[in-house]
């Protein structure tokens, strides 16, 4: 709807019923109810090997499925001669990637990057005021990004981070459970603010160890989303270890959800790729062990406190 106010905009689904019911109720009852969607947005399902023709009428494509479904975008996507950018954030279950790592597979030469940063759709749907970062290493793409998406009621700040900014948008999604157990436990505003800060730092440290640069994680897609994601009652992930401190298996959180909430299947990952970089990451490990019902929430919580004491730095 943001870009919609000035550009032309077609919406593509891959459910053809669920494009037919927006494009008659002008709202996406399922995802974002009581939303309207602009009568100019053209809504559609052509079959997926119609989606090059569609994407090179316009200027930028954007990929907004969780990340089980970016692979199969870019690979429909590559070779149309049209930008494409992405929404999602975390790593992809099975290899591991970023997305700008599935890119390099699939896709290697196509003009691509991420809009990320703190966004809930629900806010951003209501046009209220947003921050966003436009990242790539493509001036092209950064600037496609900016002239689709900076408007009245968002500002887009470009980054050529690409990685930098995708750890963050990955990792936050994993700390913001770790903060959701924390404030399910009552464990009061000293403890999340220290999960945050922490977990910040930990981030950072992956970041760097991939290539990022440090000053990313104080940006929109760090500090800002962060905050937001593991403050925000908006917040899936967060929403997730709000249900795990109050009893319920991850199934049943998982499920109770209705949306994808990226870091549970992220947080495995993260863990990994921290260990072979030999960078340590204690609260998204105790984020894994939780996951995987090897400790119980307060558990978790006594092995964090319980580490030795260590310097603020480094
Ligand atoms: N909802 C939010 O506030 C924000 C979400 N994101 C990110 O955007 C991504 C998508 O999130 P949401 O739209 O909120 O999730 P959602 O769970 O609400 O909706 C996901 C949509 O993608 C479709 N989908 C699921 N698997 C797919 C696949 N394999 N291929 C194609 N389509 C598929 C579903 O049918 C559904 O329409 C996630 O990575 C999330 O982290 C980023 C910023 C804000
Ligand atoms: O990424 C988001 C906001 O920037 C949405 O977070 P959740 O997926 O936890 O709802």
């Amino acid at each position: 709807a943001n870009a919609a106010a000035r550009h032309d905009v077609t919406l593509w689904a891959r459910d053809a019923a669920q494009a037919a019911a927006i494009a008659q109720q002008r709202e996406n009852t399922r995802y974002l109810p009581g939303l309207p969607v602009p009568a100019s947005i053209d809504v559609r399902a052509d079959a997926q090997d119609a989606l090059c023709a569609l994407a090179q009428a316009h200027d930028i494509a954007i990929v907004a499925t969780p990340m089980a479904g970016l692979r199969g975008m870019l690979q429909a996507l590559s070779g149309c001669g049209v930008p494409v950018a992405w929404l999602c954030k975390g790593f992809e279950s099975g290899t591991g990637l970023l997305g700008h790592e599935i890119r390099n597979e699939v896709a290697p030469t196509l003009a691509s990057g991420a809009l990320s940063g703190p966004s809930f759709a629900q806010e951003v749907a209501q046009g209220r005021p947003t921050a966003l970062v436009a990242a790539s290493t493509d001036a092209e793409v950064r600037d496609a990004l900016v002239a689709a998406f900076h408007g009245p009621s968002m500002r887009v700040y470009a980054n050529d981070d690409l990685a930098g900014v995708e750890v963050g948008g990955a990792v936050k999604n994993v700390l913001a459970i770790a903060t959701g157990l924390c404030d399910g436990l009552s464990l009061g505003l000293n403890a999340r603010a220290a999960l945050i800060t922490r977990g910040l730092a930990e981030m950072t440290r992956l970041g760097v160890a991939l290539g990022a640069r440090a000053d990313t994680f104080m940006g929109l897609s760090g500090l800002g989303d962060l905050v937001l994601t593991a403050t925000g009652d908006l917040s899936r992930n967060r929403r997730v270890g709000l249900l795990l401190a109050q009893g319920l298996s991850l199934r049943q959180a998982v499920d109770s959800l209705g949306h994808v909430a990226e870091g549970v299947y992220t947080a495995r990952t993260v863990v990994a790729r921290a260990q072979q970089l030999g960078v340590d990451m204690p609260i998204s490990r105790g984020v894994v062990a939780l996951l995987d019902g090897r400790l119980k929430p307060a558990e978790a919580v006594a092995q964090l406190m319980g580490r030795d004491p260590a310097a603020e730095a480094g």
